[in-house]
């Protein structure tokens, strides 16, 4: 079984060519927060921010902009529940974050399908959060794309229908992934990554990373590698590995390890496992 090592981030994060500008590092729009949920879409935005996406729109229920204009001026917000203005902003976008705490009620559900409705089929959509249990739980087709899932166990066990105490058969996972289709990360203490290839386990990680929120920052920082960097697969797995390592370190002096430093640390630690030259 194939285990992920920093070998990978060099093989993924390019050194930036100068002659760039913002549009080279790739859009990506996150859809989600609710009302009370605010904090899961400013956590992925601004992991998606600190990876190094380009350009990152944000829509969300209004409630939540000041608290984000606050927290990530770098992110442009529009509001999630004008759907002219989630069509809009997810059709230009390389990257569509859906789901972190987009929550799960009748509106929730509403606002997902016209979503999936927008997306077209070269784009990249990470499923995250209540978008992977309104799938599960409601039907709701998924779009024609490149699509990345990043379930919990229990998510998993509602998706796949696959029970918690059979999640560490490998086979049995991969026969899911197979009839969904898409990358599947499967998160747990050791992350597992299912696609058409493999599977890729993350080796490492800690219990201190078990804290709300710590999801949310990975499913921004999958869209902000997977903006940047060509092989959807590598991008997702270094992002796993850099979300783990991270914590890993600051764990060495933290009984916990909160998900905002996290991403303050994210610009530093890709400088140091960017490709050598
Ligand atoms: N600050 C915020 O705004 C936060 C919002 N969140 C959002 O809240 C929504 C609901 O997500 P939840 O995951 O809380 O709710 P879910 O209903 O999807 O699942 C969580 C439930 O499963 C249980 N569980 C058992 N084993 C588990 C495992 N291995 N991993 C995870 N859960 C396990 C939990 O204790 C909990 O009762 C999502 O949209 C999420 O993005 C959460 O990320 C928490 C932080
Ligand atoms: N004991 C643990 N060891 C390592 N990683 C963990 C542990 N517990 C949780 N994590 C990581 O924390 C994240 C939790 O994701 P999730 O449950 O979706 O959080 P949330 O939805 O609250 O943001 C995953 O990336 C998971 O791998
Ligand atoms: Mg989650």
């Amino acid at each position: 079984m194939p285990t992920i090592t920093d070998d990978l981030l060099r093989k993924t994060i390019r050194i930036r060519p100068n002659q760039s500008f913002k549009g080279t590092y790739g859009k990506v729009t996150l859809v989600g927060g609710n009302k009370h949920f605010g904090g899961a879409i400013i956590m992925a935005s601004s992991a998606a921010v600190y990876s190094g996406a380009g350009l990152v729109t944000t829509v969300s229920d209004m409630a939540n902009l000041s608290s984000l204009h606050a927290r990530l001026p770098e992110a442009m917000i529009a509001d999630v529940n004008d759907p002219k203005q989630v069509k809009a902003l997810i059709q230009p976008a390389k990257v569509v974050v859906i789901g972190s705490g987009l929550g799960t009620d009748a509106h929730s559900q509403q606002i997902l399908k016209e979503a999936f409705d927008a997306i077209s089929p070269k784009q990249i959509v990470v499923i995250d959060g209540s978008a992977i249990t309104l799938v599960a739980l409601k039907h709701i087709p998924l779009p024609k794309a490149h699509l990345i899932f990043t379930p919990h166990q229990v998510e998993w066990q509602r998706l796949s229908g696959i029970k918690l105490a059979d999640q560490g058969d490998i086979a049995k996972n991969q026969k899911a992934r197979d009839r969904i289709g898409g990358i599947v990360v499967l998160k747990s203490h050791h992350t597992q990554i299912y696609s058409d290839k493999p599977m890729l386990q993350n080796p490492i990680g800690t219990p201190a990373q078990a804290t709300g929120g710590m999801g949310d920052t990975l499913a921004g920082m999958v869209g902000g590698f997977c903006a940047q960097f060509s092989n959807s697969l590598y991008a997702t797995a270094s992002a796993v590995y850099a979300h783990s390592d991270i914590a890993d370190h600051l764990a060495q002096n933290q009984y916990v390890v909160l998900p905002t430093q996290i991403i303050s640390h994210i610009p530093q630690y890709m400088k140091r496992h960017e490709a050598r030259r």
